[in-house]
């Protein structure tokens, strides 16, 4: 299926690790080597430019006893030969032979320890050949780090890490992105990704999942309307949300779904809430809580539930009963907070988005006897989405630093935000609004899934709009208003 959107494929290790095996049987190996060492040295230089001279810079690599210690060493080679200052620590106390040799007749150096005052240290004990556990050595706290293919220690098909991996500022990777990069522990390890093209071409097998390109600007996936809409046409969202308890959360998904841009907002909520929301927001149209009617989804593209609903037995009983008239319609229906304790107890189909954090999704699991997926959580996030998915026929929005977004049958969609400032309260709540907003004017020409990745990559571009920098000094209020170009 080719999508609207701009999406890059990711592989696991082993899907990799198959493609490079005809080309090394072929005899292919040490140009695939010369490849992806020689992209990885270009990856330094280009740093090593930006901070200033290359000549004379400590580069030091920590290098392992497989290919990737090889990489490692012919990279090390080519920025002696620049006049860098090259180190090697060879952490087995071996390595590629070939390497070893060209490294040591270019002037560098083995020695015992990561020097100290090493500008750059080049990660490069494990690669996709890992196994067993990994103990990371202490690094230089000033120097940057680049990883080799992918920090020692994840697990390159999932992410996990076992014992533990050395934090990398970059990760220059070869021959295809791995979902061990963007998963799980390795996704928060891996740094800035960088893919090194080696030539595996038609080699690859169809992806493993497929990551929202980071370079693009979500804003421009956007369709704006048209001069023959009407507020009907654009979309209407329909939002079940807040509480007594929580009137904040009805604000800002509401507030979020308007600044993304829609035809009309109605709010089912508690009469002090809408009248909370209203104040803020006069052109919602409130409906009163509970009201049972099913002609209150007549007008609605795209529906939301849950957001600070909170737990009282009333609202989660006007809740499901939404969820139903939704799936009963067909309609895309976003699923959040404490609405996702009742999917045990509901038929859905894969227009319904369930929207759980990891603690969310874990209840999720156990709610619903999904033993393996509740382990996958700690181990495999991208699996445990899918069985979740799998599980309840719906399609899964697993949120995190990289957000999963999993439907039956289909492909599996990654969005990895750099922007940590958006783990504070109401953010969920936010999220939610933008998915009723994407989910109810996009519809014709994307997926739930597509629509659901385009709105966590606005999400996040709100976060980088309010806190360019990433110093997370915002709350959800200052992201809602973010969503305005
Ligand atoms: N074969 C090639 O020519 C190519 C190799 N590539 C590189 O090679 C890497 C894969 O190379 P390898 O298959 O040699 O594997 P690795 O270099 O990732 O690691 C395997 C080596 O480490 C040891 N090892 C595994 N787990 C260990 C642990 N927990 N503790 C200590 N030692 C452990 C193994 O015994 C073996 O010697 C890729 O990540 C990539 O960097 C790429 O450059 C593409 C081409
Ligand atoms: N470390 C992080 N980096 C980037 N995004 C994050 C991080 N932690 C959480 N997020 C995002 O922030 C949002 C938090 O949602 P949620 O946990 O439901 O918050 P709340 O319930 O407080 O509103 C999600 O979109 C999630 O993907």
């Amino acid at each position: 299926m080719t999508s609207a959107l701009p999406l890059l494929p990711v592989y696991t290790g082993d899907q990799v690790r198959a493609a490079e095996r005809p080309l090394l049987e072929s005899g292919q190996g040490p140009e695939l080597m010369r490849g992806a060492s020689w992209g990885l040295a270009a990856a330094v230089l280009n740093l090593l430019r930006e901070r200033g001279a290359v000549y004379g810079a400590r580069v030091a690599g920590l290098i392992g006893s497989g290919n990737n210690g090889g990489d490692g060493l012919w990279a090390l080679t080519f920025l002696r030969r620049r006049g860098v200052e090259a180190t090697a620590v060879l952490a087995r106390g071996r390595a590629h032979q070939e390497a070893l040799q060209a490294f040591l007749q270019a002037g560098g150096r083995v020695v015992d320890e990561i020097p100290g005052q090493a500008d750059v240290v080049i990660d490069a004990v494990l690669g996709t050949g890992f196994s067993g556990e990994f103990g990371a050595p202490q690094l230089p706290e000033a120097a940057v780090v680049i990883a080799c293919d992918l920090p020692s220690g994840v697990d390159a098909d999932t992410g996990e890490v076992r014992g533990s991996a050395p934090a990398a500022d970059h990760t220059v990777t070869f021959g295809g992105l791995k979902l061990g990069l963007l998963a799980g522990d390795g996704g928060h390890l891996s740094g800035r990704l960088h893919t090194v093209d080696i030539g595996l071409g038609d080699h690859l097998p169809t992806p493993r999942a497929q990551l929202l390109s980071p370079d693009w600007d979500p804003a421009s996936s956007w369709r704006p309307p048209q001069s023959t809409d009407h507020k009907y046409s654009r979309g209407t969202v329909h939002v079940l949300a807040g509480s007594p308890q929580y009137p904040g959360a009805a604000q800002l998904t509401v507030g979020a779904a308007l600044n993304t841009g829609v035809g009309m907002v109605t709010l089912e909520a508690a009469e002090e809430v809408r009248h909370q929301v209203l104040a803020a927001s006069p052109e919602v149209v409130g409906v009163a809580d509970g009201a049972g009617s099913e002609d209150r989804l007549e007008k609605a593209r795209a529906v939301v539930v849950g957001p600070g609903l909170g737990d009282q037995a009333a609202q989660l009983e006007a809740a499901s009963a939404t969820i139903d008239e939704a799936v009963r319609r067909a309609l895309p229906c976003v699923v959040d907070a404490s609405a996702l304790t009742l999917v045990p107890e509901l038929t859905l189909r894969t227009e319904v988005l369930l929207t759980p954090h990891v603690g969310e999704a874990r209840r999720l699991a156990q709610g619903l006897g999904l033993a393996e997926a509740d382990e996958l959580l700690s181990s495999d996030p991208v699996a445990a989405a899918e069985a979740l998915a799998e599980g309840t026929g719906a399609t899964v929005l697993l949120k995190g630093a990289t957000t999963v977004i999993a439907s039956p049958g289909a492909e599996t969609l990654l969005h990895r935000a750099q922007a940590p400032g958006l783990a504070t309260a109401g953010s969920g709540d936010v999220l939610s609004g933008v998915l009723g907003a994407v989910l109810a004017t996009q519809q014709d020409r994307l997926t739930v899934a597509e629509g659901a990745v385009l709105a966590v990559g606005l999400h996040a571009q709100a976060a980088q709009r309010v806190d360019p920098n990433g110093q997370g000094r915002f709350g959800a209020s200052a992201l809602m208003a973010g969503l305005r170009a």
